[in-house]
């Protein structure tokens, strides 16, 4: 099973160091973990750096991985000027990094992506013609498609409207129960993180505040102290963890 530790990782920008010694847990195969944190806090930085996209001491061990491209990202920003169909710009997604011909699993594999995230209807539309929430689900499926080990997705939810935030968030869920795969992603919706994920980081000024389980890093002291509002968290009448926010203070 994929595991991913991070020890003393530091991220930075030029001689601007902006994510300062990160260490956590070996995360496994199956876990979904939030990584939290305020507006400019590093969450996007911390991901370019376990990518290797960005320089800085500390290790990123990444060990057990099968996939041929064990870690897939999907960004923030997801704007597309490529004169591209959804279908074939998935399908680019998939062969990044693999043999130059197309076989008959990588169409199945795009196919499945779409269908995944409910966008099939839209395979033919040029990408550049997508509404931002329709982009963002297709920037989703680049990233599910190339069957990676560790998915990492920035605030994925962003663009979306309710329906589309929970059936994203539910289908991540569900894959990585199915596939074993180990899930990372930025939430700005703690109500989100509380009910889809196992594990939390926080991150506040670039450096790891908090980290465990998702249900005893979020309490109404850390959402006081990070993200300076009164807020309760209660559970519902199904048992489950709700946040409900009085005021920003
Ligand atoms: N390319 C860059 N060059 C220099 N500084 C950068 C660059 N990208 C981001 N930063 C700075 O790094 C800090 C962290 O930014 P980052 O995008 O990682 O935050 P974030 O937690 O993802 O924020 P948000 O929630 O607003 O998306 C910010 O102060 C930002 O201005």
């Amino acid at each position: 099973m994929v595991t991913l530790q991070l020890k003393n990782v530091c991220a930075r920008y030029g001689r601007k160091t902006i994510v300062h010694d990160i260490s956590t847990p070996c995360f496994q195969g199956g876990q979904v973990v939030a990584l939290l944190g305020p507006n400019a806090a590093g969450k996007s930085t911390l991901f370019r750096r376990i990518l290797g996209l960005l320089k800085g001491s500390g290790d990123v061990l990444i060990s057990h991985t099968t996939a041929e491209r064990p870690v897939a990202y999907m960004p923030q920003d997801t704007g597309a000027k490529a004169v591209l169909s959804v279908y074939e710009s998935v399908l680019l997604a998939r062969m990044q990094g693999r043999s130059l011909t197309v076989q008959a699993d990588d169409l199945a594999q795009v196919d499945k992506a779409l269908a995944e995230l409910n966008i099939s209807a839209l395979a033919e539309r040029d990408i550049g013609d997508l509404s931002g929430g329709q982009r963002q689900l297709v920037s989703a499926a680049q990233a599910l498609v190339q069957e990676p080990d560790i998915l990492m997705l920035d605030e994925p939810t962003s663009a979306l409207d309710l329906n589309r935030q929970i059936s994203l968030l539910s289908v991540l869920r569900r894959l990585a129960d199915e596939r074993q795969m180990l899930i990372l992603v930025a939430l700005h919706d703690i109500g989100h993180a509380l009910r889809f994920t196992d594990h939390a980081m926080v991150l506040e000024q670039g450096r790891l505040i908090a980290c465990g389980a998702t249900e005893d890093v979020i309490t109404p002291e850390l959402l006081r102290g990070v993200y300076r509002v009164n807020a309760r968290i209660e559970p519902c009448s199904k048992g489950r963890p709700q946040l409900i926010v009085e005021e920003a203070i």
